[in-house]
């Protein structure tokens, strides 16, 4: 994200340096403005999925930090390309100072035993066909450590570790339960005696009764040999339960980060405030309306312009002239927008085809039947209604683009990346305004929202108005 430095006194916000991120004394791992782009699969290339869309963060030594969002935000892909197992399109992962996106060969082999991945599944993540032993030895094998005996040596006392027995070193995988096999797994990325491990929805695919076990047990190993953990994970309990600090994950983006406690208790980006509102609430007594995210959040392909969030935000901002608009239409009007950014990715079917040829409407229902689901019975300002009729006029020829450009003219906001300042004539391509990182606490806590800008109201205040 675009660099700007501010700087506050108090509780005055302030907005941090580039990417959101200063160097931390304590940093053992520093992540600055990481991509990782997967290569369309056609010959000619294709849109790359930008699962990884520039990344910035520290983790520290000794600490557990939480990664969260939904599925397909890209959470797996960035554990996967801090430990090496996926390599960054662009930007810098340094470790201990080294900036390992830049090593190969022999170096890069070398650097791999200090970070390893815990994987989600078991059941799946080890080798049926070798020993349990063999499994565990595999990468003392291929880094050459010491001689054979020693080998075996040090796998019996690893099982011990973590809570196996030394007998166990024949067997093989499928005479263990989900647990046992968990714990196999994470013996095996001790071997190396790593600094860092990613740990990847470790205990998601396990009965609840085992999943305590497994997390104490990462607990202690951390407390022993001093790890640093990347800990991925759907459930946000298990998160707060472990997690020194917590990112929350959106499109490729990290929308919010900042310690634990203070970030569920407190959250300030209006993506943390959806996903935690998922959560029931234990406490009866306590008046929260779950908000409702609509939509799904956009193809990774093609990330809207401006904020990434700004698609299904219940916070977005309003251009000036629409502010009082009442609150089911505009929901109602960012819903129309949805529908339509679908509709253009949409690859059209042969029937389709043949339907628009044939002279009938093709696709999701005619225009009128969806204006007639969204806006029947509301009353529009005539702004809004000369808006939707040119809007209706561009979808009943197809061209969904132009219909969504004339809805973002109107409807737009910074948010959108619209650019309200610039000084164009019409028709030149203005670049789209990105959010700034913005920190909330003094704690260092940030997020990614225009709303923390001064002139806004914060996300909470907004939220709280329209949701509680
Ligand atoms: N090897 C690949 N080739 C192409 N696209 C990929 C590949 N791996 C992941 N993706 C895409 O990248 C995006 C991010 O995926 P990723 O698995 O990192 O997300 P995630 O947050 O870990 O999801 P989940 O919680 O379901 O595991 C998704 O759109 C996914 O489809």
């Amino acid at each position: 994200m675009s660099q700007e430095i501010r700087t506050g006194t108090g509780t005055e916000r302030t907005v941090s340096g580039a990417d959101g991120e200063d160097a931390d004394e304590d940093a053992m791992v520093e992540v600055r403005d990481l991509r990782t782009y997967y290569e369309g699969d056609n010959l000619l290339g294709g849109t790359p999925v930008k699962a990884v869309d520039g990344v910035s963060f520290d983790i520290k030594r000794g600490e557990t930090l939480g990664l969260v969002g939904e599925s397909g935000c890209g959470k797996t892909t960035l554990g996967r390309t801090l430990v090496q197992l996926e390599s960054a399109t662009d930007g810098e992962i340094r470790f201990d100072g080294t900036d390992v996106t830049e090593l190969s060969g022999a170096d890069l082999k070398e650097w791999r035993r200090n970070a390893q991945m815990v994987f989600q599944d078991p059941e799946s993540s080890l080798n049926d066909r070798m020993t349990v032993g063999e499994i565990v030895r595999e990468p003392l094998d291929v880094h050459d450590w010491k001689t054979p005996r020693e080998r075996r040596q040090r796998v019996r006392e690893l099982l011990e570790t973590v809570g196996l027995q030394r007998e166990h070193y024949y067997r093989y995988p499928h005479q263990f339960s989900g647990g046992q096999r968990q714990r196999i797994g994470i013996a095996r990325t001790l071997t190396l005696e790593p600094d860092f491990i990613v740990l990847d929805e470790p205990v998601s695919a396990l009965d609840v009764s085992v999943q305590a076990e497994v997390i104490n047990l990462l607990e202690d190993l951390q407390e022993e040999f001093g790890l640093t953990y990347l800990f991925i994970a759907h459930d946000l309990s298990v998160v707060r339960h472990i997690c020194d600090r917590v990112a929350v994950m959106y499109l490729g983006n990290i929308m919010e980060l900042g310690p634990t406690e203070e970030l569920f208790a407190d959250p300030a980006n209006p993506y943390t405030h959806s996903l935690l509102s998922a959560i029931p609430e234990p406490d009866p007594t306590v008046d929260r309306d779950r908000i409702t995210l609509h939509g799904t959040p956009p193809s990774p392909r093609h990330p809207p312009d401006g904020c990434p969030f700004a698609t299904r935000c219940p916070a977005r901002i309003r251009p000036e002239k629409y502010q009082g608009l009442d609150d089911e239409l505009w929901t109602r009007l960012s819903t129309l927008r949805e529908v339509l950014r679908e509709r253009e990715r949409t690859e059209r079917t042969i029937t389709d085809r043949l339907r628009e040829l044939l002279g009938k409407e093709a696709r999701f229902g005619t225009i009128d039947e969806i204006y007639d689901e969204l806006f029947a019975g509301h009353e529009l300002p005539s702004a809004v209604e000369t808006a939707l009729d040119e809007v209706a006029d561009h979808v009943r020829e197809n061209d969904e683009e132009t219909a969504l450009e004339i809805l973002t003219e109107e409807f737009g906001s910074v948010c959108d990346g619209c650019n309200a300042e610039a000084d164009a004539a019409p028709g030149d391509q203005v670049d789209p305004v990105e959010p700034d990182y913005h920190v909330v606490s003094e704690t260092g806590h940030r997020s990614l929202c225009h709303r923390h800008g001064s002139g806004y109201r914060e996300p909470d205040e907004v939220l709280d108005d329209r949701h509680r």
